[in-house]
């Protein structure tokens, strides 16, 4: 299978999906005082901005609320509040415009079940105005030959593969899937990375939820990191990554003489096990290698690790709302607790 190698990112005049201050509530009306302890604010106050053949992955805990953003964006619901703009247009209330350039995977699609493979991909080519060909988009993700099979006969990921087929048959400037690969084998899923990346790669505009952080190292350009209805934090992989520490531990000896200053200001915790957190990695391991020679100290289980998507992520998913917290704080009630990044993450340059 190919690499995905970086992808030069789109320029500020392309942008095609432009969410600012999107608000989704279900239950009563924010507007409806008596109702509102009955409401839930499933979204709260998101700004995204995505550049034409960007691939940007939306990342988040359990019930972070990424699918009842995607659907504001798929224009399948309505904002409670902000504006949503897909290729220039309101997806909800232009969305017979907005509809025939994007294709949309949804976790589940629910076709019939009773008809074959091929009958569901022609009776969808049908309502497309430009259609690949059945067997084209059926091969595309190595269903061609289950093309005569019933629907209800499929595995789980053959008929996640089928919703694949069938989002990306319209030839879609913009595809929105929603966990693409849940329930893939892992052969599978490298597949499915590659027609992604490949679709990426010919110029098309590409959002995506997923769970696996790989996926999202691995695929996106850009992504985003939900918690409880926000959006906590924005970037390249790399930006994100940039706003953690790095770690060093060390098992020291009871008699160990101090460590040097540059160590002690980012040691967390006390006790044998030294842990210390670092955003120059080489340099604080190379002072605590010179410091062990120097005083001949052994270093047991010494390990030294680069910050990782997956300690952003895992950061972030610790974090309470300040409205599970204690009161007395005089923030706003919904918003998230002050976020661990130490240097903000550069948004995209718009
Ligand atoms: N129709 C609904 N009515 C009330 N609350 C809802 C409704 N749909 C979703 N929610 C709530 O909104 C929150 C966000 O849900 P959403 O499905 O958007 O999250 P998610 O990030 O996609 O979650 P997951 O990763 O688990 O799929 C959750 O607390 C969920 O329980």
């Amino acid at each position: 299978m190919s690499q995905h190698t970086t992808h030069s990112p789109a320029q500020s005049g392309d942008l095609v999906i432009d969410v600012r201050d999107a608000r989704r509530r279900y239950g009563a009306p924010a507007s409806s005082r008596k109702g509102a302890s009955r409401g839930f604010d499933a979204v709260r106050g998101v700004d995204l901005q995505i550049h034409r053949g960007e691939l940007f992955a939306l990342l988040g805990t359990n019930g972070a609320g990424k699918t009842s953003l995607m659907e504001m964006i798929e224009g399948i619901a309505a904002p409670s509040g902000g504006s949503i703009r897909v290729l220039g247009k309101d997806p909800f209330m232009e969305r017979s415009e907005v509809r025939r350039h994007t294709g949309i995977m949804l976790q589940d699609a629910g076709f019939p079940a009773d008809l074959t493979v091929k009958d569901m991909a022609k009776a969808w080519a049908g309502t497309l105005t430009d259609p690949r060909p059945v067997a084209e988009a059926l091969d595309l993700v190595d269903l061609g030959h289950r093309a005569d099979v019933a629907i209800q006969s499929l595995s789980g990921g053959e008929r996640r593969r089928l919703d694949l087929a069938l989002a990306v048959m319209g030839r879609p400037s913009v595809l929105f899937l929603d966990e693409p690969t849940t329930g893939l084998d892992p052969e599978s899923r490298i597949a499915a990375w590659d027609l992604i990346a490949s679709l990426r790669d010919a110029g098309t505009t590409i959002m995506l939820t997923t769970h696996y952080l790989d996926e999202a190292a691995r695929l996106a350009d850009r992504l985003a990191i939900m918690h409880h209805g926000q959006v906590v934090v924005t970037g390249t992989q790399s930006e994100i990554v940039s706003g953690y520490p790095s770690r060093i531990g060390a098992t020291l000896p009871a008699d160990a003489p101090p460590l040097p200053p540059e160590l002690v200001r980012g040691l967390r915790g006390d006790g044998p096990r030294a842990l210390v957190e670092t955003d120059d990695l080489q340099g604080d391991l190379t002072r605590l290698l010179a410091w062990a020679q120097q005083h001949q100290v052994v270093l047991g289980d010494l390990d030294a690790r680069a910050s990782t998507l997956e300690q952003a992520f895992l950061s972030i998913a610790a974090q309470p709302r300040i409205d599970d917290r204690q009161p007395g704080h005089d923030q706003q009630p919904g918003a998230l607790a002050p976020t661990t990044l130490r240097t903000a993450p550069k948004e995209h340059a718009a």
